[in-house]
């Protein structure tokens, strides 16, 4: 598909059939009340790795069931690789592999009699292909060398990817993955990270959640931001961490007497770190904060403004921390 291969102006010109998932408005409160997802207008380009984030509570399992055509919304609309949701389901979900809220699998099966067994459950896979489908998705996680194992003797990092491998039984446009590194140790997170990133440069769009950030930061291109059920950006992660201005960085013996005159040069929200004194960029310019430091007889060892992260970002937009527990 050239959707993939397009450029960034060509997909801005294009219209919301062209989005991998478009929503408008989208709308879940649940039957006792609760207000999960609030006016969500969520536009994901082909080819992306989005990254859906939000902490715990924020929305992000509720829409991936409204996007997958589990649960309807209350009102407004989710298109999926141009299709309405939950209407076209049938169409539509034979191209999307998803891992949603942990793998169903079962224990006393082995890795590989799982796949089977789920690929036989599918209406639209060729069961002609079955076998060489499923060798090729457990060599796809790295999972060869573990499939004759029963599922309850694996791991929850092989568990997880081998609820990848079922996701990628046949070729897919989408994948979405909620929370998939969730629960998972160090490294265990790399090899999903890296197994997502693999995905993505043969061209599928994955659409992920997370509540971390510095996952994001790590795997996607683009990103959204959740919080109380309402999106509260969306973008490239690159633009997104340039909406924030970075934070200023002071490196100093002197550290004290460097905060008092970052204050007088306008310097919001100073703090002091052993020897790194760090605040917010006043709009002036910075040489001049410098000049201001030496005259001040402060020993400046490091004068710089550290990148802004996706975390500054979140603050900045929200005015509050990146609470996880929500
Ligand atoms: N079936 C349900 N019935 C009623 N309320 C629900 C239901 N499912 C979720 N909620 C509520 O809706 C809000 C959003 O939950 P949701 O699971 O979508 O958030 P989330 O961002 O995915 O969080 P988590 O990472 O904890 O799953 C929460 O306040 C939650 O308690």
């Amino acid at each position: 598909m050239d959707e993939v291969s397009a450029t960034q102006p060509e997909r801005a010109a294009r219209g919301a059939e062209d989005c991998v998932i478009h929503t408008r408005a989208l709308t879940k409160r649940y039957r006792g009340g609760q207000l999960a997802v609030d006016g969500l207008d969520l536009t994901v380009p082909a080819g992306s790795v989005f990254g859906f984030l939000g902490p715990n509570g924020s929305g992000k399992t509720t829409t991936i069931r409204m996007l997958m055509g589990l649960i309807e919304p209350t009102s407004g609309t989710a298109r999926v690789l141009g299709h309405p949701m939950p209407r076209s389901s049938r169409a539509v979900l034979p191209h999307v592999g998803a891992l949603i809220e942990g793998p169903a699998l079962y224990g006393f099966l082995t890795g590989r009699d799982n796949l089977l067994r789920y690929d036989a459950a599918d209406p639209t896979a060729d069961p002609r292909t079955r076998g060489a489908r499923v060798a090729a998705a457990l060599d796809r996680v790295g999972l060869t060398a573990a499939a004759g194992k029963k599922a309850r003797a694996y791991s929850l990092g092989m568990k997880q990817r081998l609820g990848l491998a079922a996701a990628l039984l046949q070729p897919r446009r989408l994948l979405v993955l909620d929370e998939p590194t969730n629960g998972l140790d160090p490294q265990g997170m790399r090899e999903i990270r890296s197994l997502v990133r693999e995905l993505a440069s043969d061209g599928t769009t994955v659409f992920l959640s997370s509540h971390l950030l510095d996952e994001i930061e790590q795997v996607c291109t683009h990103a959204a931001v959740m919080a109380r059920g309402r999106l509260v950006t969306q973008g490239s992660v690159a633009e997104l961490a340039a909406g924030a201005r970075g934070r200023l960085v002071v490196t100093t013996p002197d550290a004290a007497e460097a905060a008092r005159v970052l204050k007088e040069q306008a310097v919001a929200d100073v703090v002091v770190t052993d020897d790194r004194v760090t605040g917010e960029p006043p709009e002036r310019d910075l040489a001049e904060v410098n000049a201001a430091l030496v005259r001040a007889g402060v020993r400046v060892r490091g004068f710089g403004v550290e990148r802004a992260s996706l975390e500054d970002a979140f603050v900045a937009l929200t005015g509050e921390g990146f609470d996880v527990a929500g």
